[in-house]
């Protein structure tokens, strides 16, 4: 968490997005600004749209309208002449590595060591070399607590092992913002905490984070500001206590009473 009161760069601008699958209103105009070094965390009801809007970020989905902005780039296109030209597949990919990605399900590569794992995107995506990618990779083994474990496989690995892997791999790319989609909520109770103290310690680096959770007591404790979506909108957002504890809005209070109780 920035203590700092002073106004940070915006490094991610999303500016009145739609997304609908079939005839189904996803998101519905969602707007969200996040600060560099900042940390966002979204809350909401199950099928609220939080996943989706994560997804449309990177560009795993397509907007229907709208557009995300991730520092100097529009997501999925390229300005010429003051026109919005949609990229190529293949150019998106390249573009979308600046917003990386932790999922729920972490699924690392089985056949590669932890080690490899983390390597193998640098190199095959930025043909960067790979000592220098393998120096960098232990160093993010070593944040994630995991160093000691760069030559094992996956399946010799606990889950929140696994995730804590996936996060190394994830910043082994140098995204400028890290998408975390429920994270911890596919592990076992008691591996969950570990996940946590990974990404405290991200925040208080300075990573600039958007985390999807239902982990209450983190987004309390580690967001700068929470965001409270319904029905594929933003319904409320501001600073953790203004939110958490003195909610203004009836849906937002009626969603905090359903968790904390
Ligand atoms: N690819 C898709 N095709 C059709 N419907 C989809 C698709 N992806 C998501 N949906 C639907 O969109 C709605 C919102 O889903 P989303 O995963 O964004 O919600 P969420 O707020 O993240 O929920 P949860 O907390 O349960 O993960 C859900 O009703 C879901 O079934």
């Amino acid at each position: 968490m920035t203590t700092s009161t002073a106004p940070r760069d915006t490094i991610v601008r999303v500016r009145g997005i739609h997304k609908r699958f079939g005839s189904l209103k996803i998101l519905n105009g969602v707007s969200l600004s996040v600060g560099r070094g900042e940390v966002v965390c979204v809350l909401g009801p199950s099928g609220s749209g939080k996943s989706t809007l994560l997804r449309c970020i990177n560009h795993l989905e397509k907007v229907d309208d709208g557009l995300v902005v991730v520092g100097d780039h529009t997501i999925g296109y390229e300005e010429s002449g003051g026109v919005l030209r949609e990229l190529s597949e293949r150019r998106v990919c390249r573009q979308r590595t600046s917003v990386g990605m932790v999922f729920q399900r972490f699924n690392l590569f089985s056949h590669m060591t932890v080690l490899e794992n983390v390597v193998e995107a640098p190199v095959r995506v930025h043909r960067r070399k790979r000592g220098t990618v393998e120096r960098e990779a232990v160093e993010l083994l070593r944040r994630v607590g995991l160093a000691e474990k760069k030559d094992a496989y996956p399946d010799q690995l606990s889950g929140g092992q696994q995730q804590r892997v996936a996060i190394a791999r994830t910043l082994a790319m140098k995204p400028d913002v890290v998408l975390f989609d429920e994270p911890t909520s596919a592990l076992d109770p008691e591996l969950v905490g570990e996940v946590l103290s990974v990404m405290r310690g991200l925040a208080e680096d300075g990573l600039t984070m958007i985390v999807v959770t239902h982990e209450i007591g983190f987004a309390r404790e580690v967001a700068d500001r929470v965001v409270f979506m319904d029905g594929g909108v933003v319904v409320e957002e501001g600073a953790p206590a203004a939110v958490l504890d003195t909610p203004r809005e009836e849906r937002t209070k009626a969603f905090l009473s359903h968790v904390l109780h």
